[in-house]
């Protein structure tokens, strides 16, 4: 069952008169990973960062069409972007804690939103760092520096920061590319975890590990979305010969 629906989407930043993605049509179903992929420049993050309207903190910047999330257009003027944004998470390149403890960093969203409970924050701090497989390694040093951690702590910290919002989609935008190989199989273990009960889509340059996590697959080339289905045919089935020269190593 789809949640999200990019409808005949097209961006324009500022700067620019050509469009940086063009008439972009793409569903997102719950409990289901669709990666994007595509090479560099392509506007892979350009398409997750609309849809939960990062690319609006720069004036000036355009687009077309519709973004359907629980039956409304997030891109209308009247979208609560605090709301938006505890619903639909992002998840960054480098990890981002803040410069607070482990407790404040995921607890800040919820403090934000004026929630003072005691209890019911620690509920929240527990279930959050439980869900992103990182209770048991800060669970003696909640109020310890968060800078501290290793990269592969810090980015299942901010995976945590989101989940505390209770969202119903989370945006991973090159989620490991700072990471060791360990650090990486545990950031795409929970990714297949969270998809149980998240809708996941994730921006990968990693063609690999787009084959290991996600269950549909969208290429992207020149701002437009050239393909998009099952993963499995699109990595091995590919219908345009774009695709099928991307997979061979022969662009990007
Ligand atoms: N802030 C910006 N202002 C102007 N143009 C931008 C901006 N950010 C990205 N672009 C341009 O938009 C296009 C798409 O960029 P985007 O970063 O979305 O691609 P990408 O596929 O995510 O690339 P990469 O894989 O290298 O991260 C590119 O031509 C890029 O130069």
């Amino acid at each position: 069952m789809s949640i999200l629906e990019i409808k005949n989407f097209s961006f324009y930043y500022a700067n620019k008169n050509d469009a940086s993605l063009e008439d972009i049509n793409l569903s997102l179903a719950k409990s289901s990973v669709t990666a994007l992929i595509g090479p560099s420049g392509c506007g892979k993050s350009t398409l997750l960062r609309s849809i939960n309207r990062i690319c609006d903190i720069t004036q000036g910047n355009r687009y077309k069409g519709e973004i359907i999330f629980k039956g409304k257009n997030i891109l209308s003027k009247n979208t609560n972007l605090i709301k938006l944004r505890s619903k639909i998470g992002m998840i960054f390149q480098a990890p981002t804690p803040f410069n607070m403890s482990i407790r404040d960093n995921v607890l800040y969203g919820l403090k934000i939103k004026g929630i003072k409970n005691k209890a019911e924050l620690n509920v929240i701090l527990e279930s959050s760092l439980k869900k992103a497989n990182l209770w048991k390694e800060v669970k003696d040093r909640l109020d310890s520096d968060a800078t501290k951690l290793s990269g592969g702590q810090a980015q299942r910290l901010c995976i945590a920061r989101a989940i505390a919002l209770s969202p119903e989609i989370l945006l991973f935008d090159e989620p490991t590319s700072a990471l060791d190989p360990i650090s990486t199989a545990a950031i795409e273990e929970l990714i297949l975890e969270l998809k149980q009960k998240y809708c996941v889509l994730i921006v990968t340059h990693n063609m690999s590990q787009a084959k290991r996590i996600a269950d549909v697959t969208a290429f992207m080339y020149l701002g437009k979305l050239i393909e998009a289905g099952n993963s499995k045919d699109i990595f091995n089935r590919p219908k345009t010969k774009l695709l099928s020269d991307y997979v061979g190593g022969k662009i990007g």
